[in-house]
């Protein structure tokens, strides 16, 4: 059983005004593929050089399964890093520098001759393995990387963005790869990035942070549909969600002139004194009501800025008009109902689609 735990785990570097990363708690359980996800410098890099062993620990405690490694030296882990740039020997062949670790490590030679052999057979690279790196591509170099860290045979794998240095097309295709390798080889993996779409595609779970501090912990689709905060909400979906300021009425948000009803239990954690929410409506849970009947149209003006198509959906960059305040907004439309530049809208969200936000936190309300 190799599962990973951070408990309150703290690093402040000198001369930072806050903590990198801030009395972070995060379980990883045997076997799973967590993603640290967050803009940059939030600490997701600081936060897996902790578990790496590359970086102090001021306060709290790292393990992995029952040891606690907070202070022992990398090599004493049992792990194995696949860094962003890769750090391949280039005066090296690929079968040299996959079997380098275990080379210092006096294995035989003819077990680890094997061990390349097997993991060159799984990442597809047994016809390169008398190759320098230099001879070959972005994407074969990161599978020589991944491969080098394969034959460890390590309790955990420790990735900081593998796939930066791919081109976007080798990105995409790459991340499934990796994805399946690591579900196959069945091997606990903590794996940094600033892509949410990565992120999505590729954990079991993720862990969003932000200035050092862990926001939250779940799935991907728990962290899409029922994000805990304002931030989340915002950082998680592409393109982003849509969050306005609104006031509270008695029943539920104005929106524009149009008020969205909302469930007495959201109203009332919104508690006694608010005034406003922040109301989150992803772009493709607004509705564009049809124009042109005989009933003057509410909800939401907004003036169509850009459209952007995508064959079978567009999206629609607009801008909104609250009072005297204007915001951007974006929606989501079937390709057939595509409407015009500079075309006046007029929008609702759907119902049982809107995420509410405290004004003053920012903390999700809750039924
Ligand atoms: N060696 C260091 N000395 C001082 N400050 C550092 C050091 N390394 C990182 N920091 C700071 O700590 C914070 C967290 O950095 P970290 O590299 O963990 O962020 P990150 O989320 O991985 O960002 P990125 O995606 O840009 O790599 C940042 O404000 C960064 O400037």
């Amino acid at each position: 059983m190799t599962s990973v735990s951070f408990e309150k785990a703290t690093r402040v570097y000198p001369a930072m005004d806050h903590p990198a990363v801030d009395a972070l708690d995060l379980d990883i359980a045997d076997g799973e593929f967590m993603v640290l996800v967050g803009p940059s410098g939030c600490g997701k890099s600081t936060s897996l050089r902790m578990l790496a062993g590359l970086e102090d620990v001021d306060a709290g405690v790292i393990r992995i399964g029952e040891r606690d490694v907070t202070h022992l030296p990398p090599k004493d882990r049992d792990i194995a890093m696949v860094f962003q740039n890769y750090a391949l020997y280039p005066h090296m062949t690929v079968a040299d520098n996959m079997g380098f670790a275990l080379k210092i490590a006096g294995m035989p030679k003819a077990e680890i001759r094997q061990k390349v052999a097997d993991a060159a057979k799984i990442l597809d690279l047994t016809e390169y393995l008398d190759r320098k790196p230099k001879a070959l591509s972005g994407g074969q170099r990161q599978r020589v990387a991944m491969g080098r860290a394969i034959v460890r045979e390590p309790q955990v794998f420790l990735m900081d963005e593998p796939l930066s240095n791919l081109d976007a097309k080798l990105r995409v295709s790459t991340r499934t790869q990796i994805a399946s390798l690591q579900r196959r080889l069945g091997i606990t993996t903590v794996y940094v990035t600033h892509d949410q779409v990565e992120a999505l595609t590729m954990g079991d779970r993720v862990a969003v942070m932000k200035d050092g501090v862990l926001q939250q912990v779940g799935t991907p689709k728990e962290v899409y549909e029922r994000p805990a905060n304002a931030f989340v909400g915002g950082f998680i979906g592409s393109p982003a969600m849509n969050q306005f300021t609104v006031p509270l009425a008695p029943e539920g948000v104005r929106f524009g002139d149009t008020v969205v009803p909302l469930p007495r239990e959201i109203l009332d954690a919104a508690g006694p004194h608010a005034r406003e929410v922040v109301l989150g409506v992803r772009p493709e849970h607004l509705e564009v009501l049809p124009g042109g009947g005989r009933t003057e149209p509410t909800g939401l003006r907004i003036r169509v800025d850009v459209v952007e198509e995508l064959g079978s959906d567009a999206y629609v960059y607009g801008t909104a008009r609250f009072g005297e305040d204007t915001e951007p907004v974006i929606l989501r439309v079937p390709g057939r109902h595509t409407p015009d530049k500079g075309q006046e809208l007029h929008v609702v969200p759907r119902p049982q689609t809107v995420h509410l936000f405290s004004a003053e936190t920012g903390l999700r309300l809750e039924g």
